[in-house]
């Protein structure tokens, strides 16, 4: 498996965020997208989940056994700023609606609803309405998003942020796994996820990208 990203550049508005934007990730392997507030993390992540057009370059997606051709975004769970969750169902509810929005034949890798609670620490509250739940446990729910359908590739934007340190390493716990079972993950931070052998790429803004450091 291979999420390949070549010479990507991406506009917002009239500015140019970033341009020649190369990278190659294979499974089981991270990458930390880094910079201050507005270098364009969140852009390129909404590049490569298909979200936004870039101005050119492509991101392909290429999988050995895949029974069919799949494009990069159909192979990505993207969490973004948002939760992408209904205030007014429960997160049962909620959860459910993800998990079969995004089934997939001969999928025996996702978890249940009730184990995807269970796996973000929050198995004894699925019966609430997610509007109830304190911003930590909104964010730890929206990940229990990506547990209820296997998709090889994770697009984090701030995953941990509003966490406190013991979804911090819960979620690390997560990602390392992901990585473990061969899957890929992006993950824009400001906040170190404890991943030793990510890659880092430092976003400067404005069409100054450097270069990708290990
Ligand atoms: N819809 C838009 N129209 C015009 N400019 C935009 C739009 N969305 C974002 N921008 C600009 O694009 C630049 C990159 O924004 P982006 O959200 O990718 O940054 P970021 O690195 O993720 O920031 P943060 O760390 O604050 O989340 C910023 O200067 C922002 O103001």
């Amino acid at each position: 498996m291979r999420l390949t990203a070549e010479n990507l550049s991406a506009r917002r508005g009239e500015d140019l965020i970033f341009r020649d934007v190369s990278f190659a990730l294979e499974a089981g392997e991270s990458l930390v997208l880094t910079g201050r507030n507005g270098s364009g993390k969140s852009t390129l992540l909404r590049v490569i989940a298909g979200l936004l057009r870039p101005e050119s370059g492509k991101v392909t997606w290429h999988a050995p056994d895949a029974e069919e051709e799949m494009k990069a975004a159909e192979a990505s769970h993207y969490l973004g700023h948002r939760n992408a969750m209904k205030t007014e169902l429960s997160v049962t509810e909620n959860l459910s609606f993800w998990r079969d929005f995004f089934s997939r034949r001969n999928d025996n890798r996702s978890l249940s609803v009730g184990e995807a609670a269970d796996a973000v620490g929050l198995g004894g509250i699925a019966h609430l309405p997610f509007g109830y739940l304190s911003a930590g446990q909104q964010r730890r729910m929206a990940f229990a998003k990506l547990l209820v359908s296997w998709r090889p590739v994770w697009i984090l934007d701030e995953p941990t942020a509003a966490l406190d340190v013991s979804a911090e390493s819960v979620f690390t716990t997560l990602i390392k796994s992901h990585l473990k079972d061969g899957g890929i993950v992006l993950a824009a931070t400001h906040q170190p996820l404890g991943l030793e052998k990510a890659r880092e790429l430092k976003m400067t803004g404005f069409a100054g990208v450097m270069e990708e450091v290990w």
